[in-house]
């Protein structure tokens, strides 16, 4: 498992654009029948990434969960989000219980689960599936929330180029949880930048994912503190993580749609240190 160890906002400002990759960027989240993790000491938030074809995919499949969690199975102490963002429908079963996810749907399994694997309807178009988990020391209930389920937050404009909808999934007003919260923000055509103006919450991290990025476009994804920016040029379905010094705004060169995840000391969506635009350099 690729594991990152995170650095600190002093280094960071020497970093070049290979380290600042390094360290932050994942990519290749997608292989045919492999889970792919990516392990972050910040906060201790794993990133995976599962495309099943012709396979039922284990949640642990090339994971030494003992190795690396000290635990006897994945969800022995910890939750997940999983969001489905490929080209076709796919199953979760967790448990024996069967969970559908179309296009955009979300399942939340909390602590516990121990038997999880991924299954796509059709190898033809398979299920992309998305996942973030957190570290929990509670169970709750396991919860498919479809997107016409998600909370619903208009925010931005035309005239910002920032008009989108916040589509909160795993969120206190929606389901109970130990610390994840996740959702999907869709930007409107014509409009580029998400989350500006930009924030930072020193209480939390967040990780990205980017799609519905159009075949030869880019999103220029802003991190570092707000007066030492730095960027990070992403590829549709990659994802990147944010400590909680930096902020975490991007801009495409054409409109995308992206999935947030949040954990650390507390789940209120707006505790944010707001920066003002023109503050930033
Ligand atoms: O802390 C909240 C997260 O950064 C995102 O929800 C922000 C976001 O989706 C947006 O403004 O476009
Ligand atoms: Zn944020």
């Amino acid at each position: 498992m690729d594991i990152r160890y995170s650095c600190n906002q002093r280094d960071f400002k020497r970093y070049t654009t290979e380290e600042t990759r390094n360290e932050m960027l994942i990519t290749g989240l997608y292989k045919a029948d492999e889970m792919v993790a990516v392990y972050s000491h910040v906060d201790r938030m794993v990133t995976l990434g599962c495309m099943p074809v012709h396979e039922e995919v284990s949640i642990d499949k090339g994971i030494d969960v003992w190795a690396n969690f000290g635990t006897h199975y994945f969800l022995e102490r910890r939750e997940i989000g999983i969001f489905n963002i490929g080209d076709g429908a796919g199953t979760v079963t967790a448990d024996g219980k069967e969970y559908h996810l179309n296009y955009k749907d979300c399942l939340y399994l909390t602590k516990g689960n121990q038997k999880v694997t991924f299954k796509s309807d059709d190898p033809e178009h398979p299920a992309k599936f998305y996942m973030v988990s957190a570290p929990a020391h509670c169970s709750y209930e396991n919860k498919l929330i479809t997107i016409e389920q998600a909370a619903k937050r208009p925010l931005g404009s035309v005239e910002t180029c920032n008009k989108r909808t916040i589509n909160q999934f795993i969120h206190p007003s929606v389901l109970k949880t130990c610390q994840l919260s996740m959702g999907m923000t869709a930007l409107e055509p014509g409009s580029n930048w998400n989350t500006m103006p930009s924030h930072t919450h020193e209480r939390r991290m967040e990780i990205y994912t980017y799609f519905e990025v159009p075949e030869g476009q880019v999103v220029f994804h802003m991190c570092g503190e707000p007066t030492e920016t730095r960027h990070i040029v992403m590829h549709n379905y990659d994802a990147v993580i944010s400590p909680s010094w930096s902020i975490h705004s991007g801009v495409g060169t054409s409109n995308y749609t992206f999935i947030w995840a949040m954990g650390g000391e507390n789940m209120e969506f707006d505790d944010m240190d707001n920066i003002a635009t023109t503050d930033l350099r």
